[in-house]
């Protein structure tokens, strides 16, 4: 199928699935209001390459449908992500004594610091989710940002919150495959990426793309997913939890900090941060709302996201996602997507405990400024 069917399709999908009236109704309201029978086909389309074999053919297969892989998944997610954890769907540190909403947008204004991200700059969000860490990048810094997605609902979700939050004039989002940019070379004052080039096929050709569209003297900032150098591919019990996080997340294939750290290099970056953020024994673990320790809520938002996003929550919107399927007003397939999701969590809580997987591996890089 060429790229203007597979977008064709992907589009009319979407209003197929979401409908026509998207951003208005979010998270749980959004989930019920669903196509019932796109919603089953969408799930199918996502689990397909998830059937417990770690075989070559079966990887090969995944990392060849990368793009309907992940533009299903995520049409498949983001409700629950919205409903669960909010508008920007990455990982934070925490301080003591901060608050899940305050630690969000510090780890935004950190990426937009290390960027050397002014006011004015034109700046590319690569996988910008429904636009949460471009808004408050644009209010911080003053920059522009266009993000860049290939998931249709999602695009459609940040333009109505562009809107809605009077951002329109600073925030563009527009859609298309990150291993395949359409953007003129030199184009971008800096660039960054947060937690969605882990989606590639293949980092080199991510990388590559960034560093076409990246101006000369520009950054490229990004919190890379990444298997920790512990990380042995050959020990099962290692395998097992980047399984998990690969089907619980949607990623093809979960890569190395090494392969990550060669591919920047390979395209012609030169790297000046590498710093896994995970790796600074923090108090409070980034990955503390998924598990169950209560003793590091702060305020009442806190509660409300951790009463979803710890285990016993999960829990009960899981047996609740399971009894509206029975009945009818779920959709078909939303349990497997409940299920997915948990596997996600199970995952990335073992695979940071066991600091095998790092979702905040920091790379700061910057194009020569000898090229064209
Ligand atoms: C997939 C990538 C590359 C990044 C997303 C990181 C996180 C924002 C998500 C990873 C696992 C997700 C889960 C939820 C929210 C978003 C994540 C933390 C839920 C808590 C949403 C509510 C559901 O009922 C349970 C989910 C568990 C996994
Ligand atoms: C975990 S989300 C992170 C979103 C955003 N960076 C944030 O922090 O809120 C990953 C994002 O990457 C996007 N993505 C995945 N594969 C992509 C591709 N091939 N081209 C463009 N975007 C992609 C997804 O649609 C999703 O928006």
């Amino acid at each position: 199928m060429s790229e203007t069917e597979l977008r064709q399709r992907q589009a009319q999908f979407t209003k197929e699935l979401h409908g026509d009236d998207i951003g208005s109704k979010s998270g749980f309201k959004a989930f019920i209001s669903k196509n019932k029978s796109a919603q089953k086909s969408a799930v199918d389309k996502y689990l397909k390459h998830w059937d417990g074999k770690v075989d070559k053919e079966t990887e090969d297969k995944r990392l060849e449908d990368y793009n309907e892989g992940t533009h299903s998944y995520y049409n498949v997610v983001t409700d629950f992500y919205e409903y669960g954890w909010g508008s920007s769907f990455h990982f934070s540190r925490y301080y003591k004594g901060e608050n899940f909403a305050a630690a969000c947008a510090r780890h935004e204004h950190y990426l937009a610091y290390q960027a050397e991200i002014k006011k004015g700059d034109l700046v590319l969000d690569v996988g910008c989710g429904v636009g949460g860490p471009a808004r408050e990048i644009a209010r911080f810094t003053g920059c522009n940002v266009i993000g860049l997605n290939n998931n249709d609902y999602q695009i459609a979700k940040a333009k109505w919150y562009a809107k809605k939050f009077g951002l329109a004039d600073k925030l563009d989002f527009v859609k298309g495959d990150f291993m395949k940019m359409e953007f003129d070379a030199n184009t971008f004052d800096k660039v960054y990426a947060i937690e969605a080039t882990c989606h590639a096929p293949k980092l080199e050709q991510v990388y590559s793309e960034i560093y076409k569209v990246l101006k000369p003297g520009g950054t490229f900032a990004v919190y890379e997913w990444v298997m920790t150098d512990k990380y042995d591919e050959n020990n099962p019990e290692h395998r097992k939890i980047a399984y998990e996080i690969e089907l619980g997340d949607g990623i093809p294939k979960m890569f190395t900090k090494k392969v990550a750290q060669d591919a920047l290099k390979n395209v012609g970056f030169d790297v000046l941060v590498e710093d896994d953020l995970a790796a600074k024994d923090d108090e409070i673990p980034w990955y503390y709302p998924l598990t169950g320790e209560w003793k590091y809520v702060q305020n009442l938002g806190d509660l409300a996201t951790f009463l979803r996003t710890s285990y016993l929550g999960r829990k009960f919107t899981s047996t609740m996602v399971a009894a509206m399927e029975k009945v009818g007003v779920a959709p078909e397939g939303s349990s497997k997507v409940t299920n997915a999701l948990e596997e996600a969590a199970v995952g990335l809580v073992a695979g940071g405990r066991a600091k095998l997987f790092t979702p905040m591996m920091l790379f700061v890089a910057k194009k020569p400024l000898d090229t064209k």
